[in-house]
């Protein structure tokens, strides 16, 4: 190992103030390695070898992002197999060896190693083996690390193997699972003799008791020799943003330097490797030693990595230019998460409309546009992205410069894949061997009586699956057909009822019953066949149009699946094929994008020069429709206000969303929907209306919400918003002259608190300066309120307000939205960029 240069790279962490554990002497306790505790609080004096460091802070810091600044509460670094504390030279971190000392458990903080699991030496050969890959623990039964967590949060494991000849064997003919709870980390895993392997791990754990489980399957022992465990800066992965990250392990399967050299742990501050990329398909490799503006990134990739890119080769003939390929070898068909970083840092500004395009598998899956992130150079931004792996076991990422682009250029600065572990569900860890291999049990008897196991269970399943299906195909309602005689069509012959239909494979259930929910599904990228929306719509039949916008025609449509559908087709030839690339890698981030209060797109197809684009049907309309012809009562008005305004507040606030436009632009009644339950949701966002600044065009939309909203309460749809906006001004200078406005049907239901609420809300949205406006977090509080009142109002007066429908139908929505959100939580996910 190299010697670390602690002035340069060194990280400082400084401990609790006045928390020095002390050890407790209650003999009748669990054993517990109470010394490693105060090694382990104390580990900045190790690790910097630095007096000045007081341990009056609880930081942690690094000379190179003076700025960052994040807790570390949980912190092991264990010596597996050893009582000896082994310090890596490299980072200065001292790993624990694994003493015993008495402690209370319930005090502590600290971990437990498994009592029953031996401890092994490497047999002394004349190659030169790190200190910390001289020993083991051995596993002959299940086992378990357990550790008490201080603080809750995203954690990064690491488990180190090296594979030696002991006494007791070979280790290298170990065949073991690990796992976490919840989560089967390692399954049948072999480690190859005489090679390092480091396992990294990025999960949240929220628990105070974490325990990581050995299991071996084979007669030979399972083995450790070294753990990393710790928390990681509240930075690092962004919650939230894709997934539900407390419901998924992300097992690190590369991380490439693009462009530059290894960068080994001692320069990274999370002690992490970044390998060179090998042999890409094209481009040079460049650097740039100019400082980097990192910001939050600043743990996300060492600044080594941003100076560094691969950046494709030039060429005044536009048809020599070639992508950039990485090929990279995955696991098949599994999920992954692919972290791109970029920074400009090639010596040209960043331009306002050049942009380049990334692939995955050849198909084009996102547009970068530098000027959109930072308009200035040396600032990094991440794209991170989820993709399913085929069955090649290669993945292939491209960067290649856009078409329609007027600078052509594309580059990469590091990459980062993640296989996705997705939760399990509880159930035995798949073919565990329980008992030490003395027993009497042969391999392969063990494996039979798995096998056996498996069948029993296996044929269990699929009777109950048999008598769930019967059971449901007499229960079910009448089926629709792929005839003009669906029975939820047309539209306006029957609204409601209608079958649910759930989970297709076009991902998250879509069916009449979730239409009124997000999804905690995430759906693949979806590409429908053409052949497949023909059948769905009939042949794009007349009669079954819907609606017609900007985008071209709308159909009602029924996907094979059952699935009920709103199939918005474009003129056949209107758009170019440039046009239909872009679009293309648009969509494929908005079939991410999940919200209650946004309408999911759910697939798309691109064949024939043409663009459908497949949404989720919305039973009941458009907020237009309704304002014109329906008798929605007050109470439900502000409900679909308030959903409304929970969509593009989402819309507005999800910024850390890079590559869709987080501003809607064209907020207006007929771009709110109602599903069956009357839940709002706004459509026909993000498609390509980025102009200006991001501020003022939040703030547009803001305007033009207030439009709805007095729209909403005139219960009339404006054909000129100014001549509306000015007819509501001059109506507020005469103070209390708002009921003169008021939708007559609603006007003896109304609260005047309720009214007065509304009507400061729309003043506010309304004001001339986009700067002065309310944000859309600040309007949906206001509109909450004035829900609140007009409630308080009914349960204060039930007599005097004509409220006897309101309040049922607000309960039955009330009564659906909480349904919903016990089947669907987390509610909220932001799957864009
Ligand atoms: N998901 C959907 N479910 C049910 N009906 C829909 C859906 N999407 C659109 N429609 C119907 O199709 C009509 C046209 O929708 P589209 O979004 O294409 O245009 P628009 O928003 O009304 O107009 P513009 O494109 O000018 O903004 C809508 O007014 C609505 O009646």
């Amino acid at each position: 190992m190299m010697p670390l240069a602690p002035a340069k790279f060194g990280m400082r962490f400084f401990g609790p103030r006045g928390r020095c554990p002390t050890p407790n002497l209650n003999p009748s306790l669990d054993t517990v390695l109470s010394v490693r505790l105060t090694m382990i609080r104390g580990l900045s004096l190790h690790l910097f070898g630095n007096p000045q460091v007081g341990l009056d802070t609880h930081e942690l810091r690094t000379n190179r992002f003076q700025s960052l600044a994040f807790t570390v509460p949980d912190n092991f670094f264990i010596n597996c197999g050893s009582d000896t504390d082994v310090t890596d030279n490299n980072t200065g971190r001292i790993f624990i060896g694994e003493r015993e000392t008495e402690m209370e458990a319930s005090s502590s903080v600290g971990f437990i190693f498994p009592k029953h699991g031996s401890s092994s030496e490497k047999e002394s050969n004349h190659s030169p083996t790190p200190p910390l890959y001289q020993t083991a623990r051995l596993f002959h039964a299940e086992s378990e690390y357990k550790f008490r967590i201080e603080k809750h949060g995203y954690h990064l494991l690491r488990l180190h193997f090296f594979a030696f000849s002991s006494s007791e064997g070979n280790l290298s003919s170990s065949l073991f699972n690990v796992s976490v709870p919840g989560f089967f980390l390692l399954n049948n895993f072999n480690p190859q003799y005489n090679k390092t392997l480091i396992e990294e791990f990025f999960l949240s754990i929220n628990t105070n008791n974490f325990r990581i489980t050995f299991s071996p399957i084979h007669p030979n022992p399972a083995f450790l020799n070294a753990i990393e465990l710790f928390l990681l800066p509240n930075t690092f992965i962004p919650k939230g943003r894709f997934y539900d990250y407390n419901s998924m392990v992300f097992h690190t399967s590369h991380r490439l330097n693009v462009g530059g050299s290894d960068i080994n742990m001692v320069n990274d501050s999370l002690w992490r490797n970044w390998q060179i990329d090998d042999h890409p398909s094209a481009g040079h490799k460049f650097q740039n030693t100019s400082p980097i503006h990192e910001g939050n990134y600043a743990t996300l990739a060492p600044s080594l990595v941003y100076q560094s890119a691969r950046v494709m080769n030039s060429s005044k003939n536009h048809s020599k230019l070639s992508n950039i390929t990485w090929q990279l070898d995955v696991k098949k068909n599994a999920k992954y998460l692919v972290q791109l970083d970029f920074c400009h840092i090639i010596g040209t500004p960043v331009l306002k409309n050049s942009h380049f395009n990334v692939y995955f598998d050849n198909n084009l899956s996102h547009r970068i546009t530098p000027y959109d992130h930072f308009n200035q150079t040396c600032v990094p931004f991440r794209l991170e992205s989820v993709v399913d792996s085929d069955d090649s076991g290669v993945f292939k990422i491209s960067i290649g410069p856009a078409q329609n682009s007027p600078h052509k250029y594309a580059y990469l600065n590091g990459l980062e894949l993640m296989e996705i572990i997705e939760k399990t569900s509880p159930g035995p860890m798949p073919e565990v061997k329980q008992n030490h291999p003395s027993h009497s049990h042969s391999h392969w008897y063990c494996h039979l009586l798995v096998h056996l196991k498996l069948l029993a269970i296996l044929g269990a399943v699929a009777l109950v699956s048999v008598i769930a299906v019967v059971f449901f195909v007499c229960l079910k309602p009448k089926k629709p057909k792929h005839d003009q005689s669906v029975d939820w069509l047309p539209m306006e012959k029957k609204r409601g009822g209608g079958s649910s239909h759930s989970h297709s494979r076009y991902g998250s259930s879509h069916g009449s019953s979730s239409s009124s929910s997000s999804r905690s599904h995430v759906p693949n990228l979806n590409k429908i066949p053409f052949d497949e929306l023909q059948v769905a719509t009939n042949n794009f039949d007349q009669n079954w149009v819907i609606g017609m916008g900007c985008f071209g025609i709308v159909y009602k449509g029924l996907l094979n699946n059952g699935l009920r559908v709103a199939v918005k087709r474009t003129e056949p030839g209107l758009l170019q094929q440039q046009d239909l690339l872009d679009l293309e890698a648009e969509i494929n981030i908005l079939l991410r994008i999940r919200h209650r209060h946004l309408v999911s797109l759910i697939g798309y197809c691109n064949e024939k020069s043409e663009m459908i684009l497949v949404y989720e049907y919305m039973e009941k309309g458009t907020l237009r429709d309704h304002l014109y012809s329906s008798k929605l009562c007050w109470i439900q008005r502000l409900e679909i206000c308030i959903g409304a305004a929970r969509g593009l507040n989402y819309l507005h606030k999800g910024s850390s969303c890079r590559g869709i436009s987080n501003v809607h632009s064209h907020v207006k009644c007929s771009n709110i929907l109602l599903d069956e339950n009357n839940v709002a949701k706004f459509s026909d966002f993000g498609l390509s209306r980025k102009v200006g600044p991001f501020d003022e065009n939040m703030k547009c939309d803001v305007y033009s919400f207030g439009i709805v909203l007095v729209e909403v309460v005139c219960g009339r749809v404006a054909m000129d918003a100014k001549y509306l906006a000015a007819e509501w001004g001059s109506i507020c200078k005469k103070k209390g002259r708002l009921e003169e406005i008021v939708d007559p049907c609603i006007k003896c239901e109304i609260d005047g608190e309720s009214l007065t609420k509304f009507g400061e809300t729309v003043d506010k949205c309304l004001r001339k300066k986009a700067f002065d406006r309310p944000c859309m977090g600040d309007v949906l509080w206001d509109l909450e309120y004035a829900l609140q009142l007009q409630r308080g109002a009914i349960q204060s007066k039930p007599h005097s307000l004509n409220n006897t429908n309101t309040i049922a139908s607000s309960k039955t929505q009330e009564l659906a939205i909480l349904k919903h959100d016990q089947l669907n939580s987390p509610v909220n996910y932001y799957s864009g960029l």
